[in-house]
């Protein structure tokens, strides 16, 4: 049986012509219902909507058996009577071979995929994929690629595949690159993207275009949009980035513009929820195995040694957790979502000297982010923010290899050697690993289609393995990280056979986190106290 039913799917194609309030675009949602035809709106007030989303029309379709799907804008929500051409892939040699090439407009992805036999249908998004009909005409495309905030593996690929899925796919040869992240759009002149051009870039780290914190002038980027012509808009970056495309994309529909914003997420930390995982992460995960295997090595190689790792994770400690699975070599991985103690029973000291009694050597993982709190207390706290707000960490590393070695020296009788290895930017920088290259292609390919296809003010990523268009409120809202009552953890917990130094106060905590993680394995899903009530 197909997801939406016809009822639902007639209904779908008049929210696009009829069911958004252009009267007023503030804190509106439309909910279709797929029963009855009604049409009603939601307030956008619901406290997980940040406040900069404030404008976001929310498309809400309700269907049959707790059916909902939160849908993306179209064009056509705004600019009706929008001509459509036949897709251009109709006629390309190496497509037309594909049985059923274009997506059925009414396909949708399930957000959970673990149901029982008596949950609703729950949430969906919109599946991502070319459609049988295209809001552009080939020559009249003019798309512009920008890329902002950190690093992250992968990046040139999507810029590559973006250039490369519009020449081939759809003949669009007018591409511009966008230098030095947003205000690049204002402040900087723009290069001519061609498939010549981005042929090598996928075999180097960073972006060619370059990327920048900050600078995110929402009149002056729609300006630079209009004034060149500019009518498809593609955005890589991460929490923050689409949070400035979210606004971008309010202020080109406020202006009425024939302009297609489409997202393509990324971070290194993982940290965007929804999705199952991010591009380039698996290549940090990779790459922060080299710091490890070095740890390792210098920690088996003289008496009572520590080798000590400190790898990215802002908020979320991701990579620490997966590169800790992975290598098998670490005793102790510490993330930002686990709080953890020093001294006393049951501490991190304790622990330490337990192992090296037992082994003579062990490997500690820090995530960046983690034991902040720790480092509040005993080092007075900055409170600096970089250019786009995000707070800087202190060197968490740093100070818990000094708070160590002070441990041992003071209070035991025991010389230990410590070994710290940052290998900091170096996990990012590098250029993506295969299977990256293979997921970053996906991603590009499936934002242009979205883009031919008139949608919009969307982020496109994988959602139980299928890439779905999803709404930028969704991306925004949240952030995914390790829930540590997760199974994921537990594993972890088991393979270094650390403390878990969590107190029952903590668990508490822990299991009134609304949101699970998203899915990176494919039983990464929370126990029974986690499932997510919205489901
Ligand atoms: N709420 C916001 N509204 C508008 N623009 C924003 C907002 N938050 C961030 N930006 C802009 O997005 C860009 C990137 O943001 P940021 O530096 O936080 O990186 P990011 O996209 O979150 O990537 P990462 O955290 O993975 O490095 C910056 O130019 C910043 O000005
Ligand atoms: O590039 P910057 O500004 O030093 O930022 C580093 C941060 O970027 C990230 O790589 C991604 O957000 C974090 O892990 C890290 O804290
Ligand atoms: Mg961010």
């Amino acid at each position: 049986m197909d997801l939406i039913n016809s009822k639902s799917s007639i209904l779908g194609s008049k929210l696009r012509g009829c069911g958004v309030d252009r009267s007023n675009s503030n804190s509106k949602a439309v909910v279709l219902d797929s029963r009855n035809g009604f049409v009603k709106f939601l307030s956008n007030s619901s406290p997980s909507v940040m406040e900069n989303k404030g404008n976001s029309q929310l498309k809400i379709v309700t269907g049959d058996a707790g059916f909902v799907l939160e849908d993306v804008p179209h064009l056509t929500d705004y600019i009706p009577d929008l001509p459509t051409y036949p897709n251009p892939l109709q006629d390309n040699p190496a497509y037309s071979v594909v049985k059923q090439y274009f997506v059925n407009d009414d396909d949708t992805v399930a957000h959970k995929i673990v149901v029982h036999k008596n949950s609703p249908r729950g949430t969906h998004f919109r599946r991502a994929g070319p459609r049988q009909k295209v809001y552009f005409e080939s020559d009249e495309v003019r798309a512009c690629i920008v890329t902002c905030g950190g690093l992250c593996p992968g990046i040139n690929t999507v810029i590559r595949e973006i250039v490369c899925g519009l020449h081939h796919m759809y003949g669009v040869t007018r591409v511009l690159g966008i230098e030095g992240g947003y205000r690049g759009f204002y402040s900087r002149n723009t290069i001519t993207l061609t498939p010549k051009v981005v042929n090598d870039i996928h075999k180097r780290g960073g972006t060619t275009l370059g990327t920048s914190r900050g600078g995110h002038n929402t009149k002056k980027i729609v300006d630079s949009i209009q004034d060149r012509g500019i009518n498809q808009v593609y955005i890589i970056g991460g929490d923050g980035t689409q949070q400035g495309a979210a606004v971008i994309f309010e202020e080109i529909r406020r202006r009425g513009l024939k302009v297609a914003v489409g997202g393509i997420p990324k971070t290194v930390d993982n940290d965007i929820p929804v999705i199952d995982k991010s591009f380039g992460f698996d290549t940090a995960v990779e790459e922060a195995q080299r710091a490890i295997n070095a740890a390792h090595v210098e920690a088996t190689s003289c008496d009572n040694c520590i080798g000590l790792v400190k790898l990215m994770g802002r908020y979320s400690g991701f990579i620490a957790m997966y590169a800790t699975l992975a290598s098998r070599d670490v005793d102790c991985c510490l993330i930002p979502e686990s709080p953890f103690y020093l001294e006393g029973a049951g501490g991190l000291f304790e622990y330490i000297e337990k192992r090296l009694k037992e082994n003579g050597h062990m490997v500690i993982v820090i995530a960046e982010g983690a034991g902040q709190e720790l480092l509040c207390e005993s080092l007075r706290s900055t409170d600096q923010k970089d250019a786009s707000g995000n707070k800087l960490l202190q060197d968490v590393g740093l100070w818990i290899s000094q708070r160590i070695k002070d441990y041992f020296s003071k209070q035991t009788k025991m010389a230990i050697n410590l070994k710290y290895i940052d290998p900091t930017y170096m996990i990012r920088a590098v250029p993506s690993i295969a299977s990256d290259n293979v997921y970053c292609t996906l991603l590009a390919q499936s934002a242009v289609h979205g883009a031919m296809a008139g949608y919009t003010g969307f982020t496109v990523g994988p959602v139980n393995g299928r890439h779905a268009y999803i709404p930028f409120n969704r991306i925004t809202e949240t952030q995914n990280r390790v829930v540590i009552t997760d199974r994921m953890w537990a594993r972890l917990l088991s393979s270094t056979n650390q403390p878990s130094f969590l107190s029952s106060k903590d668990v508490i905590e822990a299991n009134k986190e609304e949101e699970p993680p998203t899915q990176l394995l494919d039983d990464n899903y929370p126990d029974k106290k986690l499932i997510n009530t919205d489901t």
